[in-house]
């Protein structure tokens, strides 16, 4: 039997082979020649984002923009026949295969850049030692000792515990299990997933039903994008239960072929499938952390840490999830580097570290959102009403010209000060995913609204409206 690990010492040691561990490891050994390992206790590399988020949410959000397309077709001349229903069972498993495939790649880019991978669950045990244990049958265990050590254990998604019967829906982890698609779906929650995976199950053909418990969906984002997606939301047919109370009960029916879902006015709603998807808490179960006292926010368990991803412990850091700054694939991959630069790279690098001001960020709704920096009552509570000025547009985008039904477009630029420095954009509709890297750089780089209408209008497109607003 191969030992659980090549050797007894390292100079970094990496706690999780999702995107920030992956990140760090990768740029510590390859460009620093640190001795590195990463420990990841799945049996599969990629975390989150490449088994149970963003690349096969992001395969899905395809399927889903295809099957809305397809419907658009006939409003551009096209007579398609639809002659069976969408196949989510070969979609599924095709999706699994790349997913697979994608693992493989994974550990072949750690055995390129000389990382070595463990695969094991591993247990702090003092400041410089870890406890791994093997995740095949054998669980042999091992001690090795390290310089420094990362953590980068990532989250798990949340199911409430007060109310009975919950354990019978899932969350977005199974949502990637299911074979088939649900006939009937209940969401629960307002973010990022809810709002995604809705989007997704309504547009391939299951009555999807969400409950929210304020009057819109996305309350941290604002307010236009709140108002425009959960219009349209209702508008293209997702059920959308306003301001709902926690469910008394969940129960299997009779026959225990769909669930029951009792609300706390007495009303009932049956369906095939509830999905929870109302945040997400750090994984840290056995990681040891009581062990040698690293300290976490008491509210909520994400681990505490300085902007250089340093924990309270000398030599051990941590970020991504785990952390619960801002919950992004780029944002742990991005502290990674950093944290590896700060820490391997030459004397200049040893005050690098990841600027987490004006990270875009999309939601793959349907339309898409896209959004950076302050909303407006962030922007207005910061510098003051007299300070603000806001652009606002919203218009049919041109591929809707053809079509009956049209869909949302509305962008608003958040602007301060004499100069219009601009803190805030937010925009919805067709194309803002990809829309929104370029901006992000300009408001990297300080960009007033000047500069923006400097830029000459690329026509016809969306775009165009950011950089011609009055
Ligand atoms: C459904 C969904 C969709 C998402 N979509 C997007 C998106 O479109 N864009 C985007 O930017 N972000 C998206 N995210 C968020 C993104 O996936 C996460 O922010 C990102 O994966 C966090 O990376 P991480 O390295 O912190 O943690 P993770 O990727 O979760 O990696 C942590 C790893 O540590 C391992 N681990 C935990 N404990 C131990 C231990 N004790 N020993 C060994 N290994 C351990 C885990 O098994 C896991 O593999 C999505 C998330 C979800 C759930
Ligand atoms: N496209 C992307 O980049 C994606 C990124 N992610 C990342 O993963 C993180 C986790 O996603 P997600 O799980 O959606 O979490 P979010 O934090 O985005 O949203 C969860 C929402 O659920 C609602 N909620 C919380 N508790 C309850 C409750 N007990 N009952 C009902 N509703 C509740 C809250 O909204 P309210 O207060 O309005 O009720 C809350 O904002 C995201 O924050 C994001 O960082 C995830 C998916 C896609
Ligand atoms: N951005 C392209 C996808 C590019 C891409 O990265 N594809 C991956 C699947 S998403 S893999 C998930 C995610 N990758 C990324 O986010 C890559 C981001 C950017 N290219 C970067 O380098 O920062 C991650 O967790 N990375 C951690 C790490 O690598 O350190 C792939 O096929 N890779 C094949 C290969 O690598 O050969 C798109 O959306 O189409």
């Amino acid at each position: 039997m191969a030992p659980i690990s090549k050797s007894e010492e390292y100079d970094f040691l990496v706690i999780g082979g999702g995107s920030g561990g992956l990140g760090a490891a990768r740029r510590a050994a390859s460009r620093y020649g640190q001795k590195v390992a990463i420990v990841e206790k799945s049996g599969r590399l990629g975390g989150t984002c490449v088994n149970v988020g963003c690349v096969p949410k992001k395969v899905c959000w395809n399927a889903a923009f295809i099957a809305e397309t397809i419907h658009d077709a006939a409003g551009y001349g096209f007579k398609l026949e639809q002659k069976a229903p969408f196949d989510w069972t070969s979609f599924k498993h095709k999706r699994d295969a790349y997913i697979k495939r994608l693992n493989g790649i994974y550990e072949r880019n750690l055995d390129k850049d000389s990382v070595e991978y463990i695969s094991a669950h591993a247990s702090l045990v003092s400041p410089n030692e870890v406890a791994l244990q093997a995740i095949d049958g054998s669980r042999e265990t091992k001690t090795v000792r390290a310089k420094k050590i990362l953590i980068a254990t990532g989250g798990y998604p949340i199911i409430p515990s007060s109310i009975p019967g919950a354990e019978l829906g899932i969350t977005s982890d199974g949502f990637f299990d299911l074979e088939t698609l649900p006939k009937r779906v209940a969401l629960v929650g307002a973010g990022y997933i809810a709002v995604e995976l809705a989007g997704i199950f309504n547009a391939l053909g299951s009555e999807t039903h969400l409950f929210i418990r304020g009057e819109t969906v996305l309350r941290k984002f604002d307010p236009m994008i709140q108002e425009v997606l959960t219009n349209h939301y209702e508008k293209i047919g997702i059920k959308i239960h306003k301001n709902s109370k926690q469910f008394k009960e969940v129960e299997k029916s009779a026959l225990g072929e769909s669930l029951i879902l009792h609300g706390e006015d007495g009303t009932q709603l049956d369906v095939d499938t509830l999905v929870w998807a109302i945040g997400r808490a750090p994984l840290v179960d056995g990681l040891g952390l009581d062990n040698i006292g690293i300290e976490s926010e008491i509210d909520t368990g994400f681990i505490r840490v300085d902007d250089y991803q340093n924990t309270n412990i000398e030599n051990i850091y941590a970020l991504g999830d785990v952390c619960g700054k801002v919950e992004l694939t780029p944002v742990a991959i991005a502290a990674g580097r950093k944290l590896a630069e700060r820490l391997f790279g030459p004397p200049d690098f040893s005050t690098r570290k990841l600027n987490y001001e004006n990270v875009p960020s999309v939601v793959f709704a349907h339309p898409e959102i896209g959004a950076i920096g302050l909303s407006e009552p962030e922007a207005r509570a910061k510098y003051g009403d007299e300070n603000i000025k806001i652009y606002k547009t919203s218009f049919i985008a041109m591929y809707y010209a053809m079509l009956e039904n049209k869909g949302p477009t509305s962008y608003k630029l958040v602007c301060v000060g004499p100069e219009e420095r601009v803190v805030g954009l937010h925009i919805i509709g067709l194309g803002s995913a990809e829309m929104l890297q370029g901006f992000g750089v300009a408001m990297k780089m300080g960009a007033t609204k000047a500069d923006f209408d400097s830029c000459v209008a690329i026509h016809p497109t969306s775009a165009e409206e950011l950089v011609t607003m009055t």
